[in-house]
C-alpha cells in the first residue's frame, strides 16, 4: 500500500527507545512528524489517516508499558492505519508490554503489520546490558525495518488479520519500583531536571529531592544532569543492583513478529 506520511511516537527518558524508532523510520520515505511523549503529552486527540504509517516505541516498565503512556495513547487514533510497534527493555523480560501495546493500538484503530522487542541498557541498573543496542542489534533492527517495509507494500486494510505476539492476557500487575533518583552535593540547582521530569516530581526550590509518590523512576533527570549529581543512592539500591546484575546476565536477543 502507498504510504504518504510517517508518524513516529515514543516515550524515551534515557534515549534508547527514541533511537530504535528513528532507526526503523529511516527505512521509510515521506514527510514525518514525531510525538515525543516526554515533550508533548498528547492531551488532545490526534487522528491519523489510513495513508499514514505509525512507528511507535515504548520502554518496558515492570513488564508493562508505562502507565502514563498507556493513558496518553488513548488519544492517538487511527482509521485502519498501519503501525509498526517496538518495545524496548533492559535485558530482564518484556513480559506483557508488547501484547498490551498491540491491544491498545488495535482498540484505537491501528493495524499492526510488525512488532519487535529490543534490548537497551537498563535505565535503573546501568551495569545491566551496558552496551545494548550493539552492532548485532543494529543489524537485526535494519532487517526488521526492511522486512516491515515489504509487508507494508502488500498490506491490505480490508483483509488484515491480528498480529500474533508473545504475552499474557490478563496482563501482569505492574509492580511498584521503590527506587527514586535524588541529587547529591554536586547539584547547582540549574533546574534542567525540573524541566525534563515528565511527572513534575522535582521542585526548583529543592531540586536534590524527588517527590516519591509521583516519580516513575524513569531516569530522565539523571540523563540530563550536567553535573552528574542525580542518581540512585542508598544501600537498598546497591543490594538491588547486585541482584539484578546476576539475574539479568544472560544475553537476550530481539524477537520479531510479522503479519503473514
Ligand atoms: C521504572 C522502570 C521499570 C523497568 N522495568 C523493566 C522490566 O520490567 N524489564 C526490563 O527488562 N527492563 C525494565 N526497565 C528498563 C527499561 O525498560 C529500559 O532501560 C528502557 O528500554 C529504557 O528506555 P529509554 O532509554 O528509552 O528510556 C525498567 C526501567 C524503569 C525506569
Amino acid at each position: 500500500m502507498q504510504i504518504r506520511k510517517i508518524t513516529q511516537c515514543y516515550f524515551s527518558p534515557r534515549g534508547t527507545t527514541k533511537k530504535v524508532v528513528t532507526a526503523i523510520a529511516r527505512q521509510f520515505s515521506g514527510p514525518s512528524v514525531s510525538f515525543d511523549l516526554m515533550e508533548q503529552p498528547l492531551t488532545k486527540q490526534e487522528q491519523l489517516s489510513s495513508d499514514t504509517l505509525l512507528i511507535i516505541g515504548m520502554p518496558v516498565y515492570a513488564g508493562r508499558i508505562p502507565k502514563m503512556c498507556a493513558e496518553m495513547l488513548k488519544n492517538l487514533k487511527g482509521s485502519n492505519t498501519p503501525a509498526i510497534a517496538a518495545v524496548v527493555y533492559g535485558n530482564r523480560e518484556y513480559d506483557d508490554a508488547l501484547i498490551e501495546l498491540r491491544d491498545l493500538l488495535k482498540e484505537n484503530g491501528f493495524s499492526l503489520i510488525s512488532a519487535g522487542t529490543f534490548i537497551a541498557r537498563h535505565s535503573i541498573f546501568q551495569d545491566v546490558a551496558p552496551n545494548r543496542p550493539d552492532t548485532k542489534d543494529r543489524r537485526i533492527l535494519k532487517e526488521f525495518s526492511e522486512k516491515s517495509s515489504l509487508i507494508l507494500d502488500k498490506f491490505n486494510e480490508n483483509t488484515a488479520t491480528d498480529l500474533e505476539v508473545k504475552g499474557n492476557s490478563p496482563y501482569c500487575q505492574p509492580g511498584n519500583v521503590p527506587l527514586k533518583p535524588s541529587g547529591d552535593k554536586k547539584c547547582t540547582a540549574c533546574g534542567l531536571c525540573v524541566k525534563v521530569c515528565p511527572t513534575h516530581s522535582i521542585d526548583i526550590a529543592n531540586p536534590k529531592k524527588t517527590k516519591k509518590d509521583t516519580c516513575i523512576s524513569c531516569g530522565a533527570c539523571i540523563q540530563i544532569c550536567p553535573k552528574n549529581s542525580r542518581g540512585y543512592h542508598g544501600p537498598l539500591y546497591k543490594i538491588a543492583a547486585k541482584k539484578f546484575r546476576k539475574k539479568c546476565a544472560e544475553y537476550k536477543r530481539p524477537e520479531l513478529f510479522y503479519l503473514t
